[in-house]
């Protein structure tokens, strides 16, 4: 058993969390550069908490501009087993409307201006990312969302863009041609991420419009998303807050293998590896080196 660490990565419109005992916000160093803002820790009952808003208090960093290497590797530093992305996203489908949450369980990813991988010359590793999300942690916010009252669907795929300019109506219908369910600009690559440092993650989909496409609603319009998001960030809190009742403060091995996911992904022969990189891959993947 392992002890565990809920992190939260906190999306638009959730600078902070509260309740936890202890809290403080502290500054953790990455060698992959300096995360989003300071990290909120502190336990909720009985169990130990991270938190961190993905575009720093006060909105400082845009969807490409987010460092979601150093964000991970900070998450995985302090001790995180289980990583919660919280975040605001266009619907695709008529019955997941603003208000609702989703519980995303795949991705397309479409972004193209950001570092994806801790690995590369060096060390190179390919890990599996056919199933990106956890399937116990979706289900353990499924269930925290609806003891909360909130209206959640199971399963979507998300459709990361790289923004900030919101989709063309054309992009709209053929994301929804696509099959996609919602779109957002953040999850990709922190998911893929996530999965090289071999933690859990789940993604909260908090839906704010229904992007362009739909006949009735116009174009995504900024005033109208901030509306939405003030209620749903409520929502996301009282999410997070039956949480850890429900994962414990002891958390046996991920049965998803999420927490194995670098036990054959490195190529590189021991003596074909970059010391440099080795250094700052001590904390994702220093298990394995
Ligand atoms: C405020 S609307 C656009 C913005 O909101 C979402 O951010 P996050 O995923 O961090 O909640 C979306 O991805 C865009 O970055
Ligand atoms: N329609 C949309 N497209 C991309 N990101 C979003 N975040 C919230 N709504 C969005």
């Amino acid at each position: 058993m392992t002890e565990t660490m809920i992190a939260v990565i906190g999306g638009s419109g959730i600078y902070e969390i509260d309740g936890l005992e202890d809290a403080r916000w502290q500054a953790v160093e990455s060698p992959w550069g300096t995360p989003s803002d300071e990290i909120l820790t502190g336990r909720l009952d009985g169990v130990n908490m991270a938190f961190l808003p993905r575009h720093g208090r006060g909105h400082v960093h845009s969807p490409t501009t987010v460092p979601y290497r150093a964000n991970i590797d900070a998450l995985k530093r302090l001790g995180a087993t289980d990583v919660i992305s919280v975040s605001a996203c266009g619907s695709f489908r008529e019955e997941y409307a603003p208000g609702h949450f989703v519980v995303v369980d795949d991705f397309i990813d479409r972004t193209f201006a950001r570092e994806k991988s801790f690995f590369g010359s060096g060390c190179v590793a390919h890990v599996s990312v056919a199933h990106p999300t956890c399937p116990r942690l979706g289900d353990a916010c499924y269930t925290a969302a609806k003891d909360a009252g909130i209206t959640i669907h199971k399963g979507g795929t998300y459709l990361a863009m790289e923004g900030p300019q919101f989709s063309s109506m054309a992009e709209s219908k053929m994301y929804r041609a696509w099959g996609c369910d919602v779109i957002g600009m953040t999850n990709m690559p922190e998911a893929k991420l996530a999965r090289e440092a071999e933690l859990c993650y789940a993604s909260i989909a908090m839906v704010t419009d229904y992007d362009s496409w739909h006949p009735d609603h116009g174009a995504v319009e900024i005033t109208e998303i901030i509306a939405t998001l003030t209620g749903n960030a409520d929502k996301g809190r009282e999410m997070v807050r039956r949480l850890p009742a429900l994962l414990g403060e002891d958390r046996a091995p991920c049965p998803h293998g999420c927490d194995r996911a670098l036990e054959f992904a490195i190529m590189t022969a021991p003596d074909k590896r970059d010391p440099a990189l080795l250094s700052k891959l001590d904390a994702v993947a220093g298990r394995m080196l």
